[in-house]
C-alpha cells in the first residue's frame, strides 16, 4: 500500500442541482489512521459530497479522489472504499445472514464472510431474523457489517450514530476508534458535534455547501475555550500584567490596550489587576463552549473560511 492509498481528497468540488448550489468549491483531504467527522447542519451538502465520491453522483466541477482516483476509476472498489449512505435500504423479506450473502459475490467474498462481519457488528444474535423486523439501530449496524465485508481501507458513513441509543452510540465509538487503529480511513457524517466529539481526531465542518473549518478536534476545541476580555487605559501596563501572570492571549482578538485571554477565569484576571494596580476598562468573560462555537461556525451569519490548523 503506497501513503496515499487511503488519502480521500475533495478538491474545489461543486455540485448544482438546478439553482440549488448543494456542494460550493469543496476542498479538504481526509487521512488514513484517523476518524474525521465531516459536520454541517442539515442541507449543507455532506450527502452529496459522499455520493460524488460515490461516483453516485457527477460533480458539475472539481474533483474527488480516493487513493487519487475517481471511484470509477477504482479497479477494486468494494475493496477500497466501504461506504454505509443514510438512506441504505434492505430487502425486508432477507434475513440478515441472506443480507449480506447477496453482496458477498460483488465484494469478493466467500459467504462465510457473512457471519464474520455479523459477528465484528454485535449483530450475530439477529443473523437469521428478517430485516424487516429490525430497530433502526440494528439497520445501522447491519449496514455497517456490509460495508466491511471487503474489509475496505476506507469507510465511508453518512450518519452512522443515528438511531443508536447511548449504549449503541458508546459501542460505535469504541469500534470506529479501533478501525483507524488498524490504519483505516473513517470518514463520519453527522449534524450534530457533540454526537461525534467523543469519536473523532479530525473535522470538517461545511456549511452551505462550502467549508467553514478545518481542524483538528483539537484545534476546534481551542477555539472553544472560556475567554475573558480585558482592556485597559494603561497599555504598558496591561501587557506586562499579562506577560508576568503567564496568560495566553487569543492571538485574533488582541491589539493595543485591548486583549482576549484563553482560559482565563475573570475574577482572577480582576484580582491580579488590582494587585498590580492596573486600571481595567473592560473584563467580559465569554465562554461559547464546543456546541456553541459549532453553532457560530455554521450559522450563516459566519461565512468566512477559518481554521486549516492541524
Ligand atoms: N437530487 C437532488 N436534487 C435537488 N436538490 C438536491 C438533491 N440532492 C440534494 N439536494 C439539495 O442539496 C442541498 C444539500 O443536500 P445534502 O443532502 O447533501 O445535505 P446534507 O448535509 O447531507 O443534509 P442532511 O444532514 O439533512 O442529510 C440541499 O439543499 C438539498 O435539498
Amino acid at each position: 500500500m503506497s501513503s496515499s492509498d487511503g488519502v480521500i481528497e475533495v478538491a474545489h468540488l461543486s455540485k448544482s442541482f438546478g439553482a440549488v448550489r448543494a456542494v460550493d468549491d469543496l476542498t479538504f483531504q481526509v487521512q488514513p489512521g484517523r476518524v474525521t467527522g465531516f459536520l454541517g447542519p442539515n442541507g449543507a451538502g455532506k450527502t452529496t459530497t459522499l455520493r460524488m465520491l460515490l461516483g453516485l453522483v457527477s460533480p458539475t466541477s472539481g474533483s474527488a479522489t480516493i487513493g487519487g482516483k475517481p471511484y470509477h476509476e477504482l479497479r477494486q472498489p468494494m475493496r477500497t472504499v466501504g461506504a454505509a449512505l443514510e438512506a441504505a435500504s434492505f430487502h425486508p423479506g432477507r434475513t440478515a445472514l441472506d443480507h449480506l450473502r447477496v453482496y458477498a459475490p460483488q465484494a469478493g467474498v466467500p459467504d462465510s464472510r457473512a457471519s464474520e462481519v455479523l459477528d465484528l457488528v454485535g449483530l450475530s444474535f439477529a443473523a437469521n431474523r428478517r430485516v424487516g423486523g429490525f430497530s433502526l439501530g440494528m439497520r445501522q449496524r447491519l449496514g455497517l457489517a456490509t460495508t466491511l465485508l471487503a474489509d475496505p481501507p476506507v469507510l465511508l458513513l453518512d450518519e452512522p450514530a443515528n438511531g443508536l441509543d447511548p449504549e449503541g452510540i458508546r459501542w460505535l465509538r469504541v469500534f470506529l476508534r479501533s478501525l483507524a487503529a488498524q490504519g483505516r480511513t473513517v470518514l463520519v457524517s453527522s449534524h450534530v458535534l457533540s454526537e461525534v466529539e467523543q469519536t473523532v481526531d479530525d473535522v470538517i465542518i461545511i456549511a452551505r455547501g462550502r467549508l467553514v473549518h478545518s481542524s483538528t478536534l483539537d484545534a476546534l476545541a481551542r477555539l472553544a475555550l472560556p475567554r475573558v476580555r480585558v482592556a485597559s487605559p494603561d497599555v504598558a501596563g496591561l501587557d506586562a500584567l499579562v506577560a508576568q501572570a503567564g496568560w495566553e492571549a487569543a492571538a485574533d482578538a488582541s491589539s493595543p490596550g485591548r486583549v482576549e485571554l484563553l482560559g482565563v477565569d475573570a475574577a482572577a484576571v480582576g484580582a491580579a489587576a488590582f494587585a498590580a494596580r492596573v486600571e481595567l476598562s473592560e473584563l467580559t468573560p465569554h465562554d461559547p463552549g464546543l456546541e456553541q462555537t459549532f453553532l457560530s461556525l455554521t450559522s450563516p451569519a459566519q461565512d468566512a473560511t477559518t481554521g486549516g490548523a492541524r
